[in-house]
């Protein structure tokens, strides 16, 4: 049987292809040399010298909880959650399983000036071009998806491209090889993406572990102010909250409350 994640990285696998035999690497180099990366793991250590550093999410839908908000207006939501205090943002950029999209990093990205993290699942260096091209600060690299050969090339590709990596691990394994990887920041995901259980405990554990140079983010299940507040007791300097934003009527104002 196969998990979730290898469903989902099946079906990226051949999206990318797909994309990346129409692709004009022309226009792509050009729209990726008009887009300057605006520092996301900077702006997360300066943040969080001063209170909770929050990446907020896009999140329309996802294969664990489907649709999570129906009325899904990224640069509407961007904006809103610019003003409210967030230090970056993270744009879904998956079609099928998130109802994400490239073309609202691309109008998101240009709309606000915090830095932006394509939030997708990383194959190939191809999708690192792209994501710069769609004004992307940051990529994503979840250890569970691939071996650490892919892994380097993509984190090269990264350094190449300028962007920052957020490399996310969920067990103590997965955080020794992400720590060799040496990328700028350092996820623990509260959600195994095999089983999409959800464990804060988990990534308060997983904590200590993480090394002061990296910034420490802890990723996932996130729902109050007294979650923030425990995971910062716990060591980490950055948030990555989608779902407990993406449901309230005013996102803006649940992030205020979360880090007010
Ligand atoms: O909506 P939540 O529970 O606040 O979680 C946000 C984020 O951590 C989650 O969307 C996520 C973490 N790692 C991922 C990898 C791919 C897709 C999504 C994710």
């Amino acid at each position: 049987m196969s998990s979730h994640l290898e469903r989902i990285l099946a079906n990226t696998r051949i999206e990318v292809s797909a994309r990346k035999a129409a692709a004009e690497f022309a226009a792509l180099e050009e729209a990726a040399a008009a887009h300057t990366p605006r520092g996301f793991a900077r702006a997360l250590r300066e943040r969080a010298e001063t209170g909770p550093a929050v990446i907020a999410e896009l999140k329309k839908a996802s294969p664990s909880k489907g649709l999570i908000r129906a009325e899904f207006e990224p640069v509407a939501l961007g904006t809103e959650l610019e003003a409210a205090g967030a230090a970056c943002l993270s744009v879904l950029t998956d079609e099928v399983f998130f109802l994400g999209g490239l073309e609202n990093l691309r109008r998101v990205s240009a709309a606000v000036k915090i830095p932006c993290l394509r939030k997708d699942f990383m194959v190939e260096p191809f999708q690192v071009l792209e994501a710069r091209a769609a004004g992307a600060d940051a990529i994503l690299l979840i250890m569970a998806a691939l071996g650490d050969e892919d892994l380097r090339v993509l984190r090269d590709t990264a350094r190449t491209y300028g962007l920052d990596v957020l490399c996310e691990v969920h067990d103590q394994e997965e955080l020794d090889r992400a720590l060799q990887l040496d990328c700028e920041c350092v996820g623990v995901n509260s959600r195994n993406l095999k089983t999409f259980d959800v464990s804060i405990e988990r990534a308060v554990e997983l904590a200590s572990q993480l090394p002061d140079g990296v910034v420490r983010v802890a990723e996932s299940g996130i729902a109050s102010r007294q979650d923030v507040e425990n995971l910062r007791v716990a060591g980490f300097d950055a948030f990555l909250i989608g779902e407990t934003l993406m449901r309230q009527p005013s996102p803006g104002a649940m992030l205020r409350e979360l880090i007010g």
